[in-house]
């Protein structure tokens, strides 16, 4: 089966997202991708990635990827997350980093910890 991943960003997370999944475009390509509104339209316009849109995180984005990845849906969450920013729905977010904790499905909030689960998907990917 495709791995099936999660694309999260903030605002000011958005252009490393792109960054990031730039580096990974061929990979992300064989993947089944969802992502909130947001992030997931600029994966769509600015890398042609096929994504399955949820609505904005702060209008229940990140609940509804919480509660696919709660149905076993989702395989691994990339969420960029803005630690200097106050969200709205920050109980939001947090239910969806909860959510991955309980049902032990990684989770990278940072570039560089999504850069090693990135590549680790990738190689098995190809094995
Ligand atoms: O707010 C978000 C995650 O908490 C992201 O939502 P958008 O991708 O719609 O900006």
């Amino acid at each position: 089966m495709k791995p099936r991943l999660a694309l999260i960003a903030h605002d000011k997370k958005k252009d490393d997202m792109i960054t990031l999944a730039g580096e990974y475009l061929d990979f992300l390509k064989g993947c089944t991708l969802s992502a909130t509104g947001t992030t997931g339209g600029r994966l769509i316009n600015e890398l042609g990635l096929a994504v399955d849109r949820k609505h904005s995180g702060p209008v229940g984005g990140d609940l509804q990827i919480g509660a696919m990845l709660v149905e076993g849906g989702i395989d691994c969450v990339i969420f960029l997350r803005d630690p200097m920013t106050p969200q709205p729905h920050e109980p939001d977010i947090n239910a969806l980093v909860r959510a991955c904790d309980v049902h032990n499905i990684p989770c990278a909030t940072n570039v560089s910890t999504a850069r090693l689960v990135l590549s680790q998907l990738a190689a098995s990917n190809q094995a």
